[in-house]
């Protein structure tokens, strides 16, 4: 086994033993509490740029599934690589047992030359990042180190989007989907209902196309590097047409209105974070994987909180007063996590009927 470390810029060195790619990387160092569903993190776009620490204990034990694809995206993963920059575990498992695994995680993080370490006590290090924030960190292997670099810097979301226009499915409401970094299941989600969807690139001027309803998909780094995205948002939020936006899509919203973001100490990433819908005592059990939030003072006053997270308070989706416009932090479309608010989609859809049926024809 290759010895390799984990460095923090506090000055945290961490020894472990080497799995997946043989090599050194950079990148924000991020915790989840998630307690399966590595082949769907590690394939969210939303990681880019971002070394995951993994609390679980055990890791690998499950193997990765083949792959299979259905109307030409994955039925499987979230995209259609590994996003994460490395993985940090507590143990390791090379032996893996599923009906549904094709290979181990060490062999597909090798597919894609992405290092992970094991061997490491991942509750502390989480009890550090909770402590002193998300922080910079690397992975160095054979010695050969590299310069500490933060993502967020980077317009991360230019890198994961696509280059150019997709059609898919052939239902009757024509929904643009604003692909910042989508993970597949929103795809698959809109595609199990009467949608034709249009997914377009980040700065695409989507406001040129003739269209239903407007979605606004998550992705990778910070919300304000958006500014294409938040420029043509702009111009749809003077009209009617309904809109939902997930994770990163909430934070644009939020911008796209007149108010701000700001990043949160250490994130919410998991697949148990308590939501309650505004006006009720109604909790959710949402996935979450984000490290930015919208700041619910700084939202104009035609803009309410949708949902506030029970764990800290922090904004989990906005809404307009009066306009069909709405936006969830967490994630509807899970995979992995708790499917229980996926009737949000529905919600949309209902949205876009009540629009068409106002419409002359
Ligand atoms: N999953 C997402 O869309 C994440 C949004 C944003 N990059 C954040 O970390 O807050």
């Amino acid at each position: 086994m290759n010895q390799v470390k984990l460095i923090l810029e506090d000055g945290t060195e961490i020894q472990g033993e080497s799995f997946g790619a043989l090599t050194s990387v950079a990148g924000e160092v991020v915790f989840s509490t998630a307690m399966t569903g590595y082949p769907e993190n590690l394939t969210d776009p939303s990681f880019a740029g971002q070394i995951l620490v993994l609390t679980t204990p055990m890791v690998g034990n499950y193997g990765v599934p083949g792959e299979e694809l259905y109307e030409s995206i994955s039925r499987i993963f979230e995209s259609d690589k590994i996003h994460i920059a490395g993985l940090v575990v507590s143990y390791y498992s090379e032996e893996h047992s599923h009906w549904h695994a094709a290979k181990s995680l060490g062999d597909w993080l090798k597919e894609y030359n992405i290092p992970g370490i094991f061997g490491v006590d991942t509750r502390m290090l989480t009890k550090k990042l909770r402590e002193k924030g998300a922080m910079l960190g690397k992975i160095v292997a054979d010695g050969q180190d590299v310069p500490f670099h933060d993502p967020n810097l980077d317009n991360l979301v230019a890198q994961v989007s696509p280059a150019g226009v997709q059609h898919y499915g052939h239902g009757q409401h024509k929904i643009v989907l604003v692909d910042c970094g989508t993970k597949t299941n929103i795809i698959r989600c809109f595609l199990e209902r009467d949608v034709e969807l249009i997914r377009v690139p980040w700065d695409y001027d989507f406001t040129q196309l003739d269209y239903d309803g407007l979605f606004l998909s998550n992705g990778p780094g910070d919300p304000k590097m958006c500014e294409a995205t938040i420029r043509h948002l702009q111009k749809a939020l003077q009209q009617d047409k309904p809109i939902f936006g997930i994770c990163l899509g909430s934070q644009l919203m939020g911008l796209a209105a007149g108010g701000d973001t700001f990043k949160l100490k250490y994130g919410h990433r998991s697949h148990n974070q308590p939501v309650k819908l505004t006006g009720t005592q109604h909790c959710y059990i949402t996935s979450q994987n984000h490290g930015f939030a919208v700041d619910t003072e700084t939202l104009p006053a035609e803009w309410n909180m949708l949902f506030e997270n029970l764990n800290d308070g922090t904004c989990e989706g906005i809404k307009h007063v009066s306009k069909p416009f709405f936006s969830t932090q967490f994630h509807p479309e899970a995979a992995g996590g708790p499917q229980d608010t996926e009737f949000l989609f529905d919600d949309f859809l209902e949205a876009v009927v009540k629009y068409k049926e106002v419409q002359p024809k």
